[in-house]
């Protein structure tokens, strides 16, 4: 049945919705655990002397507040009843030296709680990027980017904010709130076991208003992201929209996204609107009852209760209900927070699935034979893409691997680089089973070029001696020049100090092209590692870059994947692969006379593009 296009759009919107919904599926908070409090502050002890002195700052605040506030009750029962005015000018001297203090410590108690959050944040951030940079592949295939970035981004600001806020925050309402208490019980017990009994009625509204607004608040946000996502695609894919005359449906679409979002901004405001006063007006209502009982208790004629004190016992109900507010609202966060921490501390104890073996040795200098030997590997259990390989690669042989897509090339590259473990059989280098090396000494001696040349933030320069940092000014000119493009490079508007831009966007892909083979040639390794090196670029630079690429090649035992068979016609031995099996093996004159499967890809091949005539 043929879907009308408001159906398609309500559709669309549908489907957004729950791909949203799937990524934010991750519990939004979780219960105050000691645990992972105890594990936070731990990141504190380096910077033991700036947390206890924020905790000094803490103490000393949460007398301070009441301290204020007790001054002013002591002077209104003091010399104002007494009509004393020198002792008013005193007291209002004490008072404002108090009140001085209060604001110096206050500065402290945020400067440090701020520097305090950053630096375990800093640390925190530092451990989990080191601790991802080590995961091997097989991580980073089944974690999704987004999630990995969400936990370095948003978890870590959710912990962030629990410890320069939340944390010392709620510390110092909650001392607060016990300086308080006990004033009121030095005033009066009666009185106090009234606010006691209050507090709950408080704390309740308060904490059911925090629940709600942080749920609405989040229903907000995702209706946002969907608006900003939306209009970030059209943004960027305004062309494809003008190509297919798309702009009315967009234009519905983003209308009914807009609705969405303004109909969450009402709900907000619409809670607000409603317990914002009903919050007041429970504050209020405690204070007449208070006042009704308080002056009952002062006007009998026994109490010894005076109404200075009773003055004195209003402020300190103030000074203790505004900390109930305050830990309501920190509270929410707290478990925010605590979400947070669970992520992240899961993701930092996430251990690899494999590492080097404890008794790895570093791998001897590499001559270059490298041998597979029956070799099965599956990305998942039970699903095997290579299935018994077998074949050996001498010294400065190019070892081509040819196939459909899927067929299990770039797995074979994967396991030489030992980015993956094969699940059973043994891949030797110089004879010595890769899995008995240290990662590290067989990275050094591996040269890769990838098929999507992954240029980092930088100049070409440091791009170029990514391999090898240590490398000199001339040895780079040295290597940019045997693969002759030291005058292109020399020529760019900055010469070698040029910026890439981001992923190399400043460069043609011909020239980021030979920045990875001048950084594979400048490591010199024994090994190299060539997937799909020479794909997608006009015809002239192809005709450089195989040149260049000769003289990457040369000396080294090399491993080609190409779907262009031109690069490969001069491999030492072309392996075909088809489901994960080698099917042929063989030189090309060798693969062409026996007229099988490598000879009827190159005559496809020969086909599409108009090649030198096979054999
Ligand atoms: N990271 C991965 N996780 C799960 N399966 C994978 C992964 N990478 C590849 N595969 C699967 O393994 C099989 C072999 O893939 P491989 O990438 O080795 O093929 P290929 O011959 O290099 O293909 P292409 O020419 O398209 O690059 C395919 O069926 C593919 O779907």
């Amino acid at each position: 049945m043929k879907t009308s296009a408001p159906q398609a759009i309500i559709g669309d919107l549908q489907g957004l919705t729950q791909v949203v919904r799937k990524e934010e599926s991750e519990a939004q908070t979780r219960p105050l655990d000691f645990r992972l409090i105890s594990r936070i502050l731990t990141y504190m002890r380096p910077y033991a002397a700036k947390r206890n002195a924020l905790l000094v700052a803490v103490v000393l605040r949460a007398i301070q507040l009441p301290a204020l506030t007790w001054a002013i009750a002591l002077t209104i029962n003091g010399p104002v009843t007494a009509r004393d005015i020198p002792g008013v000018w005193l007291a209002a001297g004490g008072f404002f030296l108090l009140a001085l203090s209060t604001q110096f410590v206050m500065h402290f108690r945020q400067r440090y709680a701020l520097e305090l959050g950053e630096l375990v944040v800093q640390d925190l951030r530092n451990e989990l990027f080191a601790h991802l940079q080590n995961m091997p592949l097989s991580f980073f295939n089944r974690t999704k980017v987004g999630r990995i970035i969400s936990r370095m981004i948003s978890d870590m600001e959710d912990v962030r904010v629990g410890v320069q806020e939340v944390l010392f925050v709620s510390l110092v309402a909650f001392g607060q709130l016990l300086v308080a208490a006990a004033c009121m019980l030095y005033y009066d017990v009666g009185l106090f076991l009234l606010v006691l009994g209050m507090a709950p009625i408080l704390w309740l509204t308060n904490r059911y208003f925090h629940k709600l607004m942080s749920e609405l608040l989040r229903q907000l946000r995702e209706s946002f992201s969907r608006v900003t996502a939306t209009l970030a695609e059209s943004v960027l894919g305004v062309r494809v929209t003008q190509g297919f005359s798309r702009q009315d449906e967009n234009a519905r679409l983003f209308k009914l996204l807009v609705k969405d979002h303004s109909k969450y901004n009402t709900r907000v405001m619409q809670a607000q609107g409603l317990f914002l006063p009903l919050l007041e007006f429970n504050s209020q209502f405690f204070a007449v009852l208070l006042l009704i009982v308080g002056s009952y208790r002062v006007l009998q004629p026994d109490s010894t209760l005076t109404i200075g004190e009773l003055v004195g016992f209003f402020f300190m109900a103030n000074m203790f209900f505004s900390p109930i507010q305050i830990l309501g609202n920190q509270y929410n966060q707290a478990l925010t927070a605590m979400a947070g921490a669970e992520r992240l501390f899961a993701l930092l104890d996430t251990p690899p699935e494999w590492t080097d073996l404890p008794d790895a040795r570093p791998l001897p200098d590499v001559r270059g034979h490298v041998e597979f030997d029956n070799v099965w590997f599956s990305y998942e259990p039970g699903r095997p893409v290579l299935k018994g390989i077998n074949f050996k690669a001498e010294p400065g042989e190019t070892i081509a691997l040819v196939g459909h897509t899927g067929s299990g090339k770039t797995s074979i590259i994967n396991l030489v680089a030992r980015f993956w473990l094969p699940d059973s059989g043994q891949i030797r280098v110089d004879g010595v089973d890769l899995r008995g090396v240290t990662s590290e000494s067989l990275h050094q001696q591996i040269g890769i070029v990838l098929q999507t040349n992954f240029l980092f933030a930088g100049t070409v320069l440091d791009n170029i001696r990514f391999s090898r940092p240590d490398a000199s000014l001339e040895e780079v000119e040295r290597v940019c020049r045997q693969l002759g493009c030291w005058e292109e490079f020399s020529g760019l508007s900055q010469g070698l100090e040029t910026p890439v831009g981001e992923r190399g966007a400043q460069l043609s892909l011909g020239q980021r092209q030979m920045v990875c083979f001048a950084r594979a040639l400048l490591a010199n390794p024994r090994i190299l590692i060539l997937d799909e090196a020479t794909s997608s670029i006009d015809i002239v630079t192809e005709i450089r870059l195989q040149q260049a690429l000769k003289v990457v090649m040369q000396g080294r035992t090399c491993f080609v994947v190409a779907h262009r068979l031109s690069t490969i016609r001069e491999a030492s031995t072309i392996l075909v692969l088809d489901h994960g099996e080698i099917i042929e093996r063989g030189n090309h004159h060798q693969l062409i006379a026996r007229q099988g499967h490598y000879a009827r890809l190159y005559e496809r091949f020969s086909r599409a593009v108009t090649l030198p005539p096979a054999g």
